[in-house]
């Protein structure tokens, strides 16, 4: 038996138009992301992927693109399940920052350490910075000391894997067609362990804005084809170069 798996990152953000570093910051999608969920809900529907369950993140982009695209396809019923481990990376100090100005500052190498490496993180922000998410009522079930201040996407796959194991591989091993709305990073940090992709190979990886992700996977829930299929794979292809040039004017 194969189980069936759909990732699906937001639609695009007010902050990813405005070219800005997000992380746990809690930015709406804007107009474009709303069609891009209005459009995945067409995807799944037309392929007969309706989703039986939905794993999302704790962050109302990923929240209000799974809506539009379960809405769409008539699945907006389904069960949820939310957990701040699906979160998009948290950005430390870059958090809230011009991406290209960050570029401009800091130079190519260091951008690309920070945005792409898989253990460099950001330097941490500071608890009270405003764009901190340190006092956020959603977060108060992780202690105190464990709560992020800076992540990089070693440290996205150390607490994300618990819960894939935990809560997402049980519901696939009952033979769940399972939805995960997330994020660019976090996406990265789940297909990174899928595909067995290696620390230095996942700095060219990068997820597309709103179009489904699917992989169909086998008896130890590894992909059948790796790298999956995006369900519109020229609109994937083109967001990927532009996800991939952010920072560059
Ligand atoms: O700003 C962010 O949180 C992420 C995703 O939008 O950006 P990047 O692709 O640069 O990691």
């Amino acid at each position: 038996m194969t189980a069936k798996l759909i990732l699906l990152r937001h639609g695009e953000s007010e902050w990813n138009a405005k070219n800005l570093f997000t992380g746990w910051v809690d930015v709406d999608i804007n107009e474009k992301g709303i069609a891009e969920g209005k459009a995945a809900a067409g995807l799944l529907a037309k392929e007969g992927l309706l989703p039986d369950i939905l794993h999302t993140s704790l962050l109302r982009r990923a929240i209000h693109t799974a809506y539009l695209a379960l809405d769409g396809c008539d699945r907006h019923w389904i069960p949820v399940k939310r957990n701040w481990r699906l979160n998009e990376r948290h950005y430390g100090a870059l958090q809230g920052k011009d991406k290209a100005q960050t570029l401009e500052q800091y130079g190519e190498e260091q951008f690309m350490l920070w945005r792409r490496s898989y253990d460099t993180p950001p330097p941490a922000i500071d608890v009270d910075d405003e764009f901190s998410q340190h006092h956020d009522p959603r977060y108060a079930d992780i202690p105190e000391a464990d709560r992020p201040r800076t992540e990089c996407l070693k440290d996205v796959v150390a607490r994300l894997l618990p819960y894939w194991e935990a809560h997402i591989v049980p519901d696939l091993a009952e033979g769940k067609t399972v939805l995960i709305t997330a994020h660019g990073n976090s996406l990265r940090a789940l297909v990174k362990h899928l595909d067995g992709i290696s620390d230095d190979a996942i700095a060219g990886l990068n997820i597309p804005t709103g179009i489904p992700l699917y992989y169909e996977l086998d008896e130890d829930f590894k992909p059948v084809t790796p790298g999956g299929r995006y369900l519109d794979p020229e609109a994937a292809a083109a967001s990927i170069e532009a996800v991939k040039n952010q920072g560059k004017r």
